[in-house]
């Protein structure tokens, strides 16, 4: 799937693994719409890309994921400007074991949600020209972290929606690919600022620290790039893959016959 004149929307687009994802679909020719609930980075962002790729090839959307109403206006604003969807990135996501019900709405319900209503525009079997949807989930949706049980929870879900949607979307012909990219650990503010976010888990941040500070950690760029190829490589749907310092795998499962 070649980028040029693709439109894309990314949420949490505004600083980290989002930011590298942005930068290299304009790279890669398509234009973005970024949507983020931090509207100062979101708009000084939207400022640099506006430099280096030119005014209309982005759109900043103030946008709080939770938000149906939100989401909406924002679809909305990206169709009036660039007229179409082909590939949707949601990245948004938060650790807080504190706010366990806020994590597990930023980071699964409301991937349902903005896929839902995406599907609304991109569906084939609705007038819409197919796509791509990459979900950032995480290796926690494919194991355990002991130190944040709703994260895994959610990264899990994640994992299992983005397949389930694959497998849905082949069954009724949508035209859409569903893939999950699962990183190990990124170097973003999400991990710097960990420790007062483990709620009742905070007896483990000591050691979670330790594992962080002497474990290599990707950079953001290195996570974009592998999203690159699951946007990019039609033969990929249904795929879980992991991003780790030392390669990336795609991951096998069980298969129910
Ligand atoms: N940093 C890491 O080690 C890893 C991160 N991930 C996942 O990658 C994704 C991006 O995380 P990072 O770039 O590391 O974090 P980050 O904290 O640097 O960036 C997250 C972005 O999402 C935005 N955001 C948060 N809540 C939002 C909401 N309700 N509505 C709209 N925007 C919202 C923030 O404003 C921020 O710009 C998350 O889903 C995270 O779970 C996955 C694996 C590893
Ligand atoms: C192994 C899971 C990495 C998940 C990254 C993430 O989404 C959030 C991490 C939060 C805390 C990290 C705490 C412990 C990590 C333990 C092991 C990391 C091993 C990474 C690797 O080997 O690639």
């Amino acid at each position: 799937m070649a980028l040029n004149g693709k439109i894309a929307v990314v949420t949490g687009a505004a600083q980290g693994i989002g930011r590298a994802i942005t930068e290299l679909l304009l790279q890669n020719g398509a234009k973005v719409a970024l949507l983020d609930a931090n509207k100062t980075n979101g708009e000084s962002l939207k400022e640099v890309l506006d430099k280096l790729f030119g005014e209309q090839t982005t759109l900043f959307l103030h946008c709080n994921v939770e938000s149906e109403e939100q989401i909406k206006a924002a679809f909305q604003k990206t169709l009036g400007t660039f007229g179409r969807i082909d590939i949707l990135c949601n990245n948004a996501g938060i650790l807080n074991e504190e706010e366990w019900e806020k994590t597990i709405s930023i980071n699964l319900a409301a991937v349902v949600r903005t896929t839902y209503m995406a599907l609304e525009h991109m569906n084939k079997m609705t007038g819409g020209q197919g796509g791509v949807i990459v979900n950032t989930a995480s290796m926690a949706g494919l194991g355990p972290l002991k130190c944040c049980p709703v994260y895994t929870a959610t990264k899990h879900g994640v994992v299992g929606f983005t397949r389930a949607m694959a497998a849905a979307s082949t069954a009724a012909g949508y035209g859409i690919r569903f893939n999950a990219i699962c990183p190990g650990l990124v170097k973003t503010e999400m991990l710097s600022s960990l420790s007062n976010k483990l709620g009742q888990f905070s007896h483990l941040a000591e050691e979670t620290n330790t594992i962080i500070a002497d474990k290599k950690m990707l950079n953001v760029t290195e996570v974009a790039d592998c999203l690159l190829e699951l946007v990019t490589d039609e033969t990929k749907n249904g795929e879980a893959l992991q991003v780790r310092c030392n390669g990336k795998k795609y991951m096998t499962f069980p298969v129910f016959t």
